[in-house]
């Protein structure tokens, strides 16, 4: 599992005081960006010279409120990888309470937009991620 810690900001939030379903994606768009960098070895300036990895497929379930000051850990897994896709999930907790779960599927993507092979030492660690508890 891969964690990533966000703080809940004024900018994250509505007028009602909670926060705004967007927000929860940039903040989903931020692990995953942190993840290709740190994980996979392939930051997103890197990745974006050649091609792109769209999201193909996208569910989110909110469970639960969050506000201004709460400290969210995002926990992303990776459980599915073919030839040019991979999905992950996501549970967002804030003091082990979850707020949201999440799974997507991106797909690699040459620069006309074309679903390509994942590079091969991008495909060897995501497979090494896959199914991790
Ligand atoms: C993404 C597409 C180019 C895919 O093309 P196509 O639809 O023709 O796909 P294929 O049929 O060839 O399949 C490729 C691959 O995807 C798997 N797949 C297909 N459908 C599904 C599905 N419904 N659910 C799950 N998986 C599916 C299929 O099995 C194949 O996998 P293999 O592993 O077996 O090869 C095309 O569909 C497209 O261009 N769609 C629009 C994409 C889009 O506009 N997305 C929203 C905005 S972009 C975005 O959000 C985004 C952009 C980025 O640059 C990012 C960069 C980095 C991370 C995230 C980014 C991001 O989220």
């Amino acid at each position: 599992m891969y964690e990533f810690h966000q703080k809940v900001l004024f900018k994250h939030c509505d007028p009602a005081g909670i926060v705004f379903f967007p927000r929860y994606y940039e903040m989903v768009n931020d692990c995953v960006e942190a993840f290709f960098a740190d994980v996979l070895d392939w930051p997103f300036e890197a990745m974006h010279q050649k091609g792109a990895v769209p999201t193909r497929a996208i569910e989110t379930e909110f469970l639960a409120p969050s506000r201004h000051g709460d400290a969210l850990v995002l926990e992303m897994r990776i459980v599915a990888l073919g030839r040019t896709s991979c999905a992950y999930t996501l549970t967002a907790r804030c003091d082990g309470a979850p707020r949201f779960t999440h799974r997507a599927t991106l797909v690699n993507v040459t620069a006309d937009g074309r679903p390509t092979a994942w590079p091969t030492p991008v495909a060897v660690t995501l497979a090494q991620w896959k199914d991790l508890p």
